[in-house]
């Protein structure tokens, strides 16, 4: 039967999608192999549509992608596809397509449908890395570790140790043997710790991230139980599985041990989230896996970059130790080769940026057409100044989130709260909102509560702390008014006039903040419960923080600055990279293996391959070092990443800015025209 909606794709991408469809035989596993900019998504999306239009039921398809706005984008686009092929039927079909989301979130979800089966508490909320390194060291605090003679790991590496243990699925030893060999004489203790910690998760009924994976993982151990939730699901489909872990490729084996209607999709060369303990051999051992072997389909035509962008990002990625993707190819006409453009310092580089971006919005191309890419948020302070400076606005992505910020927090914890009042660290935080309440009497009220079987209540009758007791019977009262009411998400009003006295109080810039809040309520006004707001948003929170101007609305141009790792999946005409020096990029932090330098040669990689017409890369000389005040002058000289060695050259065309006129360039020839030296020598004859 002829597929007029599968006419725009060429033969390799029309075979994965094919693939299995039509045919009465047992399909094996697909894995696509795809290049940077070789149509995946636009693959994964006719997939699905081919899948529905040849009768899958929508919602026996479980779609997994790396962030939910991919699967919202990827629903849409599925839409689009199957309106061709049924018409107005299309809006009913995709509409039903609703186990799409991340892996985490999916997770979440069927932990809660089979909270009961699991002897979870369906209401348990879900602890980001900030609480959970706050679980932790309250519990760290508890069994005495935090006053041991010489210095216990932090908080923080306590948590990485912890979540690289249950994502790898490698035992402590050899965790800390590997990558944290200072804390290894600390093996007893962590042990301990960790044993802690997973009975106080257990008694507040919180999940942290790792859980989400961990649990699922566990019950998909059990036959009865993945018997029952592979029932459900006719076909799995993964995207970006590069970037997969272990745990994760274990629940996919669960789901369809066979191999027979699961389909991964992903590039090793675009491997970038080991430090999320990823692992690249997940992709590389998948065909194995499964009898018959999975089916192997290789995307290799680009339809994203010039040809001479594809040369120089092959040849950056040529180099690779391992390599198992082929080189990408185009038939775009080749345009200019990138541009390697060495400057000064970091003033200059953003001076430069800001010079090649206005030009081209002179010529007609959108702010948001143009990317700056980094390797680590901090990167991008001197162009951020610069940018505000000049009146240019931005959206930053892939620093600090929305979420982050103090007084969001605070209202979640509230929130939170009221949804788990056995969520300590939530309570915690809650309270020593209150003037007067420290950690002790917060402790306390927390201890006081956490027997009864209805902690709300109980919280009535604890006994206030004696400092406090007017805004203390706020609290109480806002919490039964929240606890009571059903009507979301009104809700968050009554929460945010709880807060706003205390906001006021605390923070000087009250008036910004309080545009937050209202913004947080919009965002909850898209979700039907508290429940899902909660969870949604700490899965995957938004990750745009902007200039003071506040975030743009949509229809506003803004140049895009945003890490390399969150351009992930993304486009756009002209990209700019900021400190292609050693240092950076590979990063200091990312030098100590050859496993960590692979990594950070195929940053490099992603970063490249996300221009379309116009690229830039750019090398400052000197730097300033971090970790001094803001006057400090402390700079190292920086070299051209060891990523692009003299060999590559040839591929890139060589700049200097800013660029020296011909005139002055003729005075230097002839020599210094003032002679500053004489003048001072004369003063004294
Ligand atoms: N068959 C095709 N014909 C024409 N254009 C295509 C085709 N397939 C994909 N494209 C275009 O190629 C570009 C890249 O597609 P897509 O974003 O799906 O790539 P990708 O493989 O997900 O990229 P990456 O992995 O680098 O993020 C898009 O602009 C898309 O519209």
């Amino acid at each position: 039967m002829p597929h007029p909606y599968l006419d725009g794709l060429n033969p390799e991408q029309r075979l994965a999608v094919e693939h299995g469809i039509g045919t009465t035989a047992a399909a094996p596993a697909l894995l696509v192999i795809a290049g940077a900019g070789s149509g995946k998504t636009n693959t994964l999306a006719h997939r699905v549509a081919h899948l529905l239009v040849d009768g899958a039921d929508p919602r026996r398809l479980l779609l997994m992608t790396f962030s939910r706005r991919a699967a919202s984008e990827m629903g849409l686009r599925v839409e689009r596809i199957v309106r061709k092929a049924m018409g107005a039927q299309a809006g009913v079909i995709s509409d039903a397509l609703t186990w799409a989301g991340t892996f985490h979130g999916i997770g979440a979800r069927l932990l809660r449908e089979h909270a009961d089966q699991l002897g979870l508490d369906p209401a348990f909320t879900i602890h980001d890395r900030e609480d959970s390194a706050d679980l932790i060291n309250l519990v760290r605090h508890e069994l005495g570790l935090s006053k041991t003679e010489s210095r216990f790991p932090t908080k923080g590496t306590c948590l990485s140790i912890y979540s690289r243990c249950v994502n790898a699925e490698t035992a402590l030893e050899q965790v800390l043997g590997g990558s944290f060999p200072w804390c290894a004489g600390w093996a007893a203790e962590l042990k301990q710790l960790f044993a802690a910690y997973v009975e106080a998760k257990q008694q507040h009924c919180v999940l942290d991230y790792d859980d989400l994976l961990l649990y699922w993982a566990q019950a998909m151990a059990d036959p009865g139980f993945a018997a029952d939730v592979a029932s459900r699901f006719d076909h799995v489909l993964v995207d970006e599985y590069q970037d997969t872990n272990r745990l994760q490729s274990s629940i996919l084996l669960a789901l369809k041990p066979s191999g027979t209607g699961l389909t991964v999709v992903g590039d090793d060369a675009q491997s970038i989230y080991s430090f999320r303990a990823a692992s690249v051999r997940n992709i590389l051992d998948f065909p194995g896996q499964f009898s018959p072997r999975a089916t192997v389909v290789t995307l290799d035509r680009n339809y994203r970059s010039t040809q001479a962008i594809l040369s120089a990002a092959n040849g950056v990625i040529d180099l690779a130790k391992e390599r198992f993707t082929k080189n990408l190819w185009t038939d775009r006409a080749t345009g200019s080769a990138p541009h390697l453009v060495g400057v000064r310092d970091e003033t200059d580089q953003a001076r430069y940026i800001v010079e090649r971006v206005l030009d081209n919005r002179e010529a007609g191309s959108l702010l948001k057409q143009q990317a700056v890419l980094f390797r680590t948020s901090s990167h991008s302070g001197p162009l951020e100044i610069e940018l505000t400076r000049r009146n240019i606005p931005f959206v930053k992505f892939g620093g600090l989130k929305f979420l982050d910020a103090a007084h969001i927090k605070d209202l979640l914890a509230l929130l939170r709260f009221v949804q788990n009042p056995r969520d300590r660290v939530a309570g915690f935080r809650l309270m020593q909102i209150i003037e007067g309440v420290g950690p002790a009497s917060a402790q306390r009220v927390l201890d006081h509560i956490a027997a009864a079987a209805d902690p709300i209540a109980a919280l009535a009758e604890a006994p206030a702390p004696p400092r406090a007791a007017a805004d203390w019977r706020d609290l109480v009262t806002a919490l039964q008014d929240l606890h009571r009411s059903a009507g979301w998400p009104a809700e968050l009003e009554r929460a945010r006039l709880w807060y706003e006295p205390h906001l006021d109080r605390i923070h000087e810039d009250a008036v910004t903040r309080r545009a937050d809040l209202i913004q947080l309520e919009q965002i909850a006004g898209g979700y039907p419960s508290r429940e899902r707001f909660l969870t949604e948003l700490t899965l995957d929170p938004p990750d745009a923080t902007s200039d003071q101007a506040g975030v743009p609305t949509l229809d506003e141009d803004y140049l895009i600055l945003s890490t390399i790792h969150s351009a992930k999946g993304q486009e756009w005409k002209s990209v700019y990279v900021l400190n292609v020096v050693d240092g950076c990029m590979p990063s200091d932090l990312g030098t100590g293996t050859s496993a960590e330098l692979e990594e950070e040669r195929r940053l490099l990689y992603v970063a490249m391959t996300r221009a379309k017409d116009d690229l830039h890369l750019v090398v400052p000389q000197r730097f300033f070092t971090h970790g001094q005040n803001a006057q400090g002058d402390r700079h190292v000289y920086a070299s051209r990443s060891r990523f692009i060695p003299d060999r590559l050259l040839g591929l890139f065309e060589r700049v200097s800015w800013p660029r020296v006129s011909a005139a002055a360039a003729a005075a230097q020839r002839q020599g210094p025209r003032l002679d500053i030296g004489a003048r001072m020598r004369g003063m004294w004859r």
